[in-house]
């Protein structure tokens, strides 16, 4: 580090003695920016390089606030909120994030596109895999497919269809050793070299995922040059069709288009943003970015671009089924979906359906091939069929806004029923029944507007029925 920083060593150095910076980012999925600070209680700063970043005091318990367990934003490093911001998905857009466990960037993609198109968010680890589900259901994301693959498969099955890549890959993590001590003890077996390795091998396929105009960020959390310049070279030399797409920031070291976020010199922790766009055809003038250099074909290069999938058609409805995942999809709503939402909803549900294993989910707007994936969701999960009846999740509350139900119950934050609610403990009917009217059924239980989850009325009692997994601590 002193030989890549020079003179400012000692100012980097000096930074692991300042104080983590802690960051949350709104969930513009349920609520805007301002109507969150407007009820949010604790005081915020905003992030420079995002508009739904927000620094927050460590000393403010922002994890046990019932509009964090409402979904409302999301914990997350500062630095960490930027390689999205360069990504900059837009609406329609079919995504993939490749390596996404926990999720944080694939709620910011979703926030982006207003989780509309496609957003195939995927970690080859799969008890990781089950926070990126949890995620994806508390923040309401429901055009998404959650996968538990290796590159090699996703490359397979879904071949030159995505519009989007965020690469943000396994890395030594040096960028966090002020964050978390234990990423100091895992470099000693995550060196650069293995983790080059690594990101190699996720990289070469690449190639086989994009097709013309597809945009790709590269991102890590370390100053290792071997895992991040040299990985995006890699990249270019792999095919002759990628062309550095190159970052501006107001905010961070820019140097040859790429990225660096330096804790002595931003406040967060350190990071590495590279771009890149794969065009094969003519050196396109327009994008803005290219050299010249970059439009010579290169001799190595190896792939090429590939008819588009003849059932890509954009907008389609059909959805093709898994067949070894027994899935029945159906265009109608079901009728024990039928007859809940005719008793609960205000408006109707509609989209395709899918039933697999009891288990109803409206599936994502646009058609994806899943067979020979390894799928941990797929679409909005609704709830389940049990005894002819249709029982709602925990995942359909959360995707719901308070305006969608019927029957509702909307207490303050500061109301000691929220938190026994959060605690899976029982309630009191007459509070409760003070702040909405309780019927008999289902009820959706809200806090501040928001929901938290489902209650059930049953001859004067209140069951909660917020999920054990899901409970405050
Ligand atoms: C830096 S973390 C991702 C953080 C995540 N993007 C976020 O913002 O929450 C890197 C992830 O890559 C996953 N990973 C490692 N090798 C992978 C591979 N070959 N394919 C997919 N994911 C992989 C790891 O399990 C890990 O969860």
């Amino acid at each position: 580090m002193k030989i890549k920083l020079g003179t400012e060593f000692e100012a980097f150095l000096a930074s692991y003695d300042t104080p983590v910076y802690t960051g949350l980012r709104v969930n513009t999925l349920k609520i805007s920016v301002e109507d969150f600070l407007e009820i949010f209680p604790y005081p915020l700063e905003p992030i420079e390089w995002t508009e739904d970043g927000f620094y927050y005091r460590e000393e403010d318990p922002v994890t046990k606030h019932p509009l964090f367990y409402a979904g409302l934003y999301y914990i997350q490093e500062p630095s960490a909120m930027s390689p999205v911001t360069v990504l900059n998905p837009q609406s329609g857009d079919k995504i993939l994030d490749l390596c996404a466990a926990p999720g944080g960037k694939s709620l910011q993609i979703a926030s982006f596109t207003k989780d509309s198109g496609l957003l195939v968010t995927n970690d080859i680890n799969d008890k990781r895999v089950k926070a990126i589900v949890r995620n994806v259901e508390k923040y309401g994301v429901k055009n998404v497919l959650i996968l538990n693959d290796d590159q090699h498969t996703i490359a397979r099955v879904l071949p030159h269809y995505f519009d989007r890549i965020l690469i943000d890959a396994p890395c030594s993590g040096e960028g966090m050793f002020k964050k978390d001590s234990k990423a100091v003890k895992a470099w000693a077996s995550y060196a650069n070299e293995t983790c080059a390795k690594m990101q190699r091998e996720i990289l070469e396929v690449v190639p086989d995922l994009v097709k013309e105009n597809t945009e790709l960020v590269y991102s890590t959390c370390t100053f290792s040059e071997v895992e991040n310049e040299a990985q995006m070279l890699y990249l270019e030399a792999l095919d002759a069709g990628f062309k550095k797409q190159y970052v501006t920031s107001d905010f961070f070291d820019v140097k040859n288009g790429v990225a660096h976020l330096w804790p002595h010199l931003i406040k967060g922790e350190g990071h590495f943003i590279g771009s890149m766009i794969y065009q094969n055809g003519a050196c396109n003038e327009a994008v803005g970015i290219g050299n010249n250099d970059q439009c010579v074909e290169r001799k190595n290069s190896r792939h090429f671009v590939k008819p588009q999938r003849q059932d890509e058609k954009k907008g389609s409805n059909r959805v093709k089924k898994d067949r070894n995942a027994r899935a029945e999809i159906v265009n109608e709503m079901p009728t024990v979906l039928k007859s809940f939402s005719e008793q609960y909803l205000n408006q109707v549900l509609s989209g395709t359906f899918m039933i697999e294993r009891e288990k109803i989910y409206l599936l994502p707007e646009q058609e994806v091939d899943i067979k020979g994936l390894h799928v941990a969701r797929y679409g909005w999960l609704l709830g389940e069929i049990k005894r002819d009846k249709f029982v709602p999740s925990q995942a359909f509350a959360m995707g719901l806004c308070m305006a969608d139900f019927k029957n509702v119950a909307n207490l303050p934050a500061s109301s000691v029923q929220v938190l026994k609610f959060l605690k899976g403990e029982t309630l009191d009917y007459d509070e409760v029944n003070a702040y909405g009217t309780l019927t008999k059924g289902f009820c959706l239980f809200c806090t501040e507007g928001y929901p938290l989850g489902f209650i059930k009325v049953e001859q004067g009692l209140i069951k909660n029925l917020y999920p054990i997994s899901w409970r405050m601590m």
